[in-house]
């Protein structure tokens, strides 16, 4: 069993001077966490832009940034943390991973030089709460030495056999934690997938219909398992899963379904890698207008949440009421953020 703290310690800061570790984790929109290279001078000129069309960006030190820019990159977002105007956009961080010669360096660094604007870490290949605790304990202390006023959250990403294995544990390793991101790519190498892709389907993956005139084969979800997996101990756990990486920039239509698919399921956002892949994400990971309509219908029927009630043919009752409250409090959040959406809700 990992060493875990009591229900008494659990909200205790974990060095003298670190701030109060927070009891629930904000709401905010999070439809896509935006990927940049910060070791790249064009991109970092990007990014009061790249603030304005995305819910999250993210400044990715690990996978994807050669070796010979590791340094390059973390000074690189340093100058973002101090420089930039973001709007309001949370800024997150992808550090490299715990065994690598960069971890230490990243962490000192940004909590030193940013704590004050670095609103999330995100741990790649967390494989235990053994992992979660040691960045935990590693934040409080150089926290209380930057003398910040609040805590940086902690994410995970999902991307090690062993990591699901234990991924109910690693969302209730700490109270910083914020979330939890599939990462399909390292995940499929850890597990010995025979794919080369990065996220989405196989066209060699399908169920077969039994023997007959004609026999149609569909082509599954290589993610649903993992992903059922991740919501469930997210949700349980208070956080919010996300769906990570879609590596086809090109096949736009792929990326839509693999992202419908995990916001069906629970997610509350996606990866970006590239500028269309935030639109898409917006498209997806907002409700769609008629459902938010229906939801509200239902809301307004069960004004006080009990009893049953039909809709439109619908049974509805204290259960649909609470799924209708899904769809409306997240419609709410994201109209507030975005003008647009507020008046295709009914909500400016
Ligand atoms: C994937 C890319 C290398 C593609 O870049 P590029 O070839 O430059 O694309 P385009 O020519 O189509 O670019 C058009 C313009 O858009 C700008 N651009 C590209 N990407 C971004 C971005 N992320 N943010 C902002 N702007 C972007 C280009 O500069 C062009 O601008 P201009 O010249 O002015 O017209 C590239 O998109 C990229 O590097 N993306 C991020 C990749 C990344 O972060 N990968 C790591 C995360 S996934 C992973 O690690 C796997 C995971 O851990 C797992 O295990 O599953
Ligand atoms: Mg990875």
């Amino acid at each position: 069993m990992p060493l875990m703290r009591n229900a008494r310690s659990f909200f205790a800061p974990l060095a003298i001077g670190a701030p109060d570790p927070v009891r629930a984790i904000p709401v905010t929109p999070s439809r896509m966490i935006h990927f940049f290279d910060p070791s790249n001078e064009k991109l970092r000129g990007k990014v009061p832009d790249m603030a304005r069309s995305a819910d999250i960006l993210l400044g990715n030190l690990e996978d994807a940034v050669a070796a010979d820019k590791k340094e390059a990159a973390r000074a690189g977002l340093v100058e973002v943390g101090r420089t930039a105007d973001l709007g309001g956009t949370p800024l997150w961080t992808r550090i490299n991973a715990l065994e690598s010669p960069w971890a230490l360096d990243d962490l000192v660094t940004l909590v030193t030089e940013i704590g004050d604007v670095l609103d999330v870490v995100m741990v790649p290949k967390v494989e235990g709460a053994e992992d979660i605790h040691y960045v935990d304990r590693l934040l409080a202390q150089l926290e209380a030495r930057a003398g910040l006023s609040r805590p940086v959250l902690v994410h995970a990403i999902l991307e090690t056999a062993q990591g699901v294995a234990n991924v109910e544990e690693i969302a209730n390793a700490s109270p910083r934690m914020q979330g939890i991101s599939l990462g399909p790519a390292d995940l499929a190498a850890s597990r010995r997938m025979k794919t080369t892709r990065v996220g989405g389907g196989h066209p060699g993956y399908r169920v077969l219909a039994d023997p007959g005139d004609e026999r149609p084969s569909y082509q599954q979800d290589l993610w649903h398992y993992t992903v059922g997996r991740m919501v469930d101990a997210c949700a349980a756990a208070g956080i919010f899963p996300y769906y990570g990486p879609f590596g086809d920039i090109k096949d736009e239509a792929g990326c839509e379904a693999q992202f419908r698919a995990a916001y069906l399921m629970g997610c509350v956002g996606a990866w970006s890698l590239h500028p269309v892949q935030i639109g898409i994400a917006k498209r997806v990971f907002s409700p769609d207008v008629e459902e938010v309509r229906f939801a509200r219908r239902v809301l307004e029927a069960i004004p006080d949440g009990s009893g049953v009630h039909m809709l439109d043919g619908k049974m509805q009752d204290d259960a649909t009421y609470k799924q209708a409250r899904v769809l409306v409090d997240l419609a709410e959040l994201l109209a507030k953020k975005d003008p647009e959406l507020a008046t295709a809700y009914g909500l400016s």
